[in-house]
């Protein structure tokens, strides 16, 4: 089986890496929806993969999914996709120019039964939230649990090649008003990528 593993930075998946060397493609896009497109455009021109995995940190407004946990993403909406009409948002559904929200193509259960992780709903945005006011307004319009800068540009590029792919995330932070003196990065990282070299481990010797 042809695995992709796609993360935005080298250092969110370095323990993996490190753990299969060249037995695993990693394409490493950068941070953020544009530069993530991209890159997964020109990699899937020029290779087919039997499934792709986005794996990176991520913020949490839920108070149960607390920083260190490593959650399935089930859907992925583009929260800034729209217009503005005064006080109200206007999603780019509404305004019928096309979709804002994308899901996977293929489940952690499909993939690998044996392991299980708590399924969660995100948004992608290019302004990461660290405003009260604005947090509150974006859990009102869309109630998401998850915040991430590439998720939902990850299901459009795999959804375009017609590719299986699965999002797993790992709380880095909750979004709350800035404070990066409460972030745990290393943790995140280290739970995200113990679950993935276990998963890869499971479906390569399977
Ligand atoms: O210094 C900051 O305020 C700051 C804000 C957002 C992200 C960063 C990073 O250095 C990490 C970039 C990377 O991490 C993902 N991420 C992690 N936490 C969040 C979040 O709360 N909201 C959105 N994205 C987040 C993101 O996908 C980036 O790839 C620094």
């Amino acid at each position: 089986m042809l695995i992709l593993i796609v993360a935005a930075t080298s250092f969110e998946v370095e323990p993996l890496v490190n753990s299969f060397g060249n037995k695993l493609d990693v394409l490493i896009t950068g941070a953020g929806m544009v530069p993530t497109a991209f890159a997964m455009g020109r990699q899937f021109n020029m290779h087919k993969y039997d499934l792709v995995i986005n794996l990176g940190i991520a913020g949490s407004f839920d108070s149960e999914i607390t920083p260190g946990y490593v959650v399935e993403i089930t859907e992925d909406t583009f929260a800034e996709t729209g217009a503005e009409d005064d006080q109200e948002f206007i999603p780019i559904t509404t305004l019928g120019f096309g979709e804002n929200t994308f899901k996977p193509t293929t489940t952690l259960e499909q993939v690998c039964s044996s392991l299980y992780l708590t399924k969660a709903k995100a948004i992608t945005v290019n302004t990461v939230h660290g405003n009260e006011e604005s947090i509150q307004k974006i859990q009102r319009r869309l109630n998401p649990q998850i915040e991430t800068m590439e998720g939902a540009a990850f299901f459009y590029a795999c959804r375009q090649f017609n590719t299986p792919c699965l999002q797993i995330r790992s709380v880095s932070n909750y979004v709350e008003k800035r404070n990066r003196d409460n972030w745990d990065i290393q943790l995140a990282i280290k739970n995200l990528n113990n679950f993935a070299i276990e998963l890869v481990n499971r479906i390569v010797n399977n």
